[in-house]
């Protein structure tokens, strides 16, 4: 009986602490926030030129947003930079639309790489792999095709790699779209990933998303190049991992990055989020714990458990209040990241809200349980530790 008493009691304090310890999170995450993110530009030394950037952006297929995304590389405000557009296929909608911009904007460099090179599993890897290697500047944007950008984006990118900095991410955030879906991915992104990401960010834990990624290629080319990262699935980890192995800082810029693709709907919104949840468990197999700990719902519920066996607090009114100060939490950080008006109201996110912290956990739950990973047109198997394996045949788009 009495090593029961002492186990429950065990699990009553580890709850409560780890509820603490989320809300120090929280607080961290809102003031780490205003700091870090959407600072003026610092003015650049008049004596020094701007470094030169290789922008990479790997494609595969269409969206309604293709377009004007890609525009928005071709009219950025930064001295000296090219474009390296990566296709997969010669047969590809992308193609097209990549021509019509070169052919709009013929005093930007560009340049249009048709058809992958095989050197690992990770096809975004194969698909930049030459553009890379024939890459003229020293540092390399890798972009997804989804990024939109600002005129100063490159710039704010640039200004954060300083003599000890290898690498500079943006953090991953969202555009306005309209819709709930996207109502959906700004909450999610501006709330439950921000507030892990500047954490991290301040802890300079690896937490490194590669959606658009500033790096130094010598640092890369060292190990190899790009290539060298191409058993592995996320790639993007990895290479953060290497840069921070070797002593290099990291950290993200300050204007979050703008996610605008057109493909925006609920059910590829939640597909790629239990992808990527299980990249997470092969590189990070601790978040199978920590990662649903850390949702709302569940360590409410843990807490408010805690709270009745430590102190005899009332279980039910503890979740409630619990629920209410994360949502105020989540309402002040989203605030924070997109600084400016929400394109929703304060029901819209309620709603949304609840949506997605009732569907957080349920989403971990079924990524543990299916473990093959879909990724466009390709199944890939994992191993512990990242290492990727593809399972044929393809899926037929
Ligand atoms: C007491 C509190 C403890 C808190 C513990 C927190 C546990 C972790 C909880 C949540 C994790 C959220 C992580 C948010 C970012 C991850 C987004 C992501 O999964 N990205 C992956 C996929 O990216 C795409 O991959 C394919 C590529 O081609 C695309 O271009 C990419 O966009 C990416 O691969 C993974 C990146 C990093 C994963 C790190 C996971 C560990 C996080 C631990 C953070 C601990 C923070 C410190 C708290 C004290
Ligand atoms: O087989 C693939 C899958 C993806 N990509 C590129 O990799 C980037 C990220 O792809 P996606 O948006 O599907 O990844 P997510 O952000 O959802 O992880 C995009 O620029 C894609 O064009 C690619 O070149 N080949």
């Amino acid at each position: 009986m009495v090593p029961m008493i002492y186990t429950l009691y065990g699990f009553a304090i580890f709850f409560f602490i780890y509820w603490s310890a989320m809300w120090l999170l929280h607080i961290i995450a809102i003031f780490y926030g205003k700091y870090k993110l959407h600072r003026k530009l610092p003015q650049p030394a008049l004596d020094e030129p701007y470094p030169g950037v290789s922008i990479l952006k790997p494609l595969m297929g269409m969206d309604s947003n293709l377009a004007a995304n890609l525009e928005t590389f071709f009219t950025m405000s930064y001295p000296l930079y090219e474009l390296l557009f990566c296709i997969e296929e010669e047969v590809d909608p992308a193609v097209t639309v990549v021509e019509e911009l070169i052919k709009k904007y013929p005093k930007v460099s560009a340049k249009l790489f048709k058809g992958a090179t095989t050197v690992g599993v990770n096809p975004k890897i194969n698909n930049m792999h030459r553009a890379f290697e024939e890459s003229v500047y020293e540092l390399v944007l890798v972009s997804d095709s989804g990024i939109k950008m600002k005129e100063d984006t490159l710039l704010d990118m640039v200004c954060y790699m300083t003599d000890k900095t290898g690498l500079v991410h943006q953090m991953p955030f969202t555009c306005d779209r309209n819709g709930f879906a996207a109502t959906l991915e700004k909450i999610y992104f501006g709330t439950a990933q921000s507030r892990i990401y500047l954490v991290a960010d301040l802890l300079r834990v690896n937490c490194h998303t590669g959606m658009s990624t500033l790096l130094r290629k010598s640092v890369l080319k060292e190990n190899g190049g790009l290539k060298t990262f191409g058993c592995y699935l996320a790639e993007d980890f990895f290479i953060c991992k290497y840069f921070l192995d070797k002593g290099w800082r990291t950290t993200i810029s300050s204007q979050p990055a703008l996610q605008n693709s057109g493909l925006c709907d609920v059910n590829s919104f939640q597909a790629r989020l239990t992808r990527w949840a299980k990249l997470r468990v092969a590189m990070v197999p601790l978040v199978i714990i920590f990662e649903p700990l850390s949702e709302c719902m569940v360590i409410g519920a843990c807490a408010a458990w805690a709270s009745s066996v430590l102190f005899q607090w009332d279980s039910l009114a503890f979740y409630l209040i619990h629920i209410l100060l994360w949502f105020i939490c989540d309402w002040m950080l989203l605030t924070t990241v997109q600084n400016g008006s929400l394109p929703f109201n304060k029901f819209d996110f309620l709603v949304a809200w609840l949506f997605r912290e009732c569907s957080g956990p349920y989403l971990f739950l079924h990524a543990i349980i299916y473990p093959n990973i879909q990724w466009r047109n390709r199944v890939f198997k994992l191993a512990w530790g990242g290492i990727a394996q593809e399972i044929t045949p393809r899926i037929k788009c």
